[in-house]
């Protein structure tokens, strides 16, 4: 935290090719959750990492009118950030990986101040992806690509992690591609809804206005 937050802005996907996906364009605006569902194995994955600038890829992509083109590779993550479903952790301790206390975050998703001193070793699977969640934020991005956020949560969990993530978006207009299965949490954080069917994505009905 402590840097300069920089505009918002909407995230455009410009005939991205990733795998055996057509060709997808999209712009996703400021706040909005575009939620992406799909076979396993259908390429939700792989069209977030392409975003993401993480795999090789076809088309161009945009945040706020910058292009991923004109932004070194780690830059571009820091602004149009990939939470994986398997978090990846590098130091010892939760705190090491944070660039501050996180009170306000960590008080919301359940966890204690002492979660900072916490050794990466002990996290079960489900605090391991919720505190990536946590980092993610953290690190001030302008677009959120989450695949499967509470993959690894309880109910009670699932409901808390989402009305936080709604509630962070919604006020920091992050543009937002949210990998999910389940069809209930569609409907409850989706603004819009994109299936793939075979090689290609087709919007669905009941979308939010
Ligand atoms: N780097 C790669 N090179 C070639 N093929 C890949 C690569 N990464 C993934 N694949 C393949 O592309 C397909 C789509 O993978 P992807 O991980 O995007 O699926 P997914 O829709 O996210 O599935 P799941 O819901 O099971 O996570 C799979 O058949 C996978 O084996």
């Amino acid at each position: 935290m402590g840097k300069k937050a920089l505009a918002a802005g909407k995230l455009t996907l410009d005939r991205i090719k990733a795998g055996d996906l057509e060709p997808v364009s999209e712009t996703i605006d400021p706040g909005e959750i575009v939620c992406l569902s799909g076979p396993s194995g259908s390429g939700k994955s792989r069209l977030l990492r392409a975003v993401a600038d993480l795999d090789p890829h076809e088309g161009s992509v945009s945040i706020a009118g910058e292009s991923q083109q004109d932004l070194r590779g780690h830059r571009w993550r820091r602004a149009v950030t990939m939470v994986p479903a398997e978090s990846a952790w590098w130091f010892d301790t939760v705190g090491e990986h944070l660039p501050g206390p996180m009170t306000e975050a960590l008080d919301q998703l359940g966890f204690k101040a002492e979660t900072l001193d916490w050794s990466i070793d002990r996290l079960s699977s489900g605090e391991k992806q919720r505190l990536a969640l946590v980092r993610a934020l953290a690190h001030q991005p302008r677009a959120l690509l989450l695949d499967e956020p509470t993959a690894n949560l309880d109910p009670d969990a699932t409901r808390e992690t989402e009305q936080w993530l709604c509630k962070v978006i919604r006020e920091r207009a992050l543009p937002t591609l949210w990998v999910a299965h389940d069809r209930e949490q569609i409907a409850r954080v989706a603004d819009r809804h994109l299936h793939i069917e075979g090689d290609r994505l087709v919007k669905t009905s009941g979308d939010k206005d």
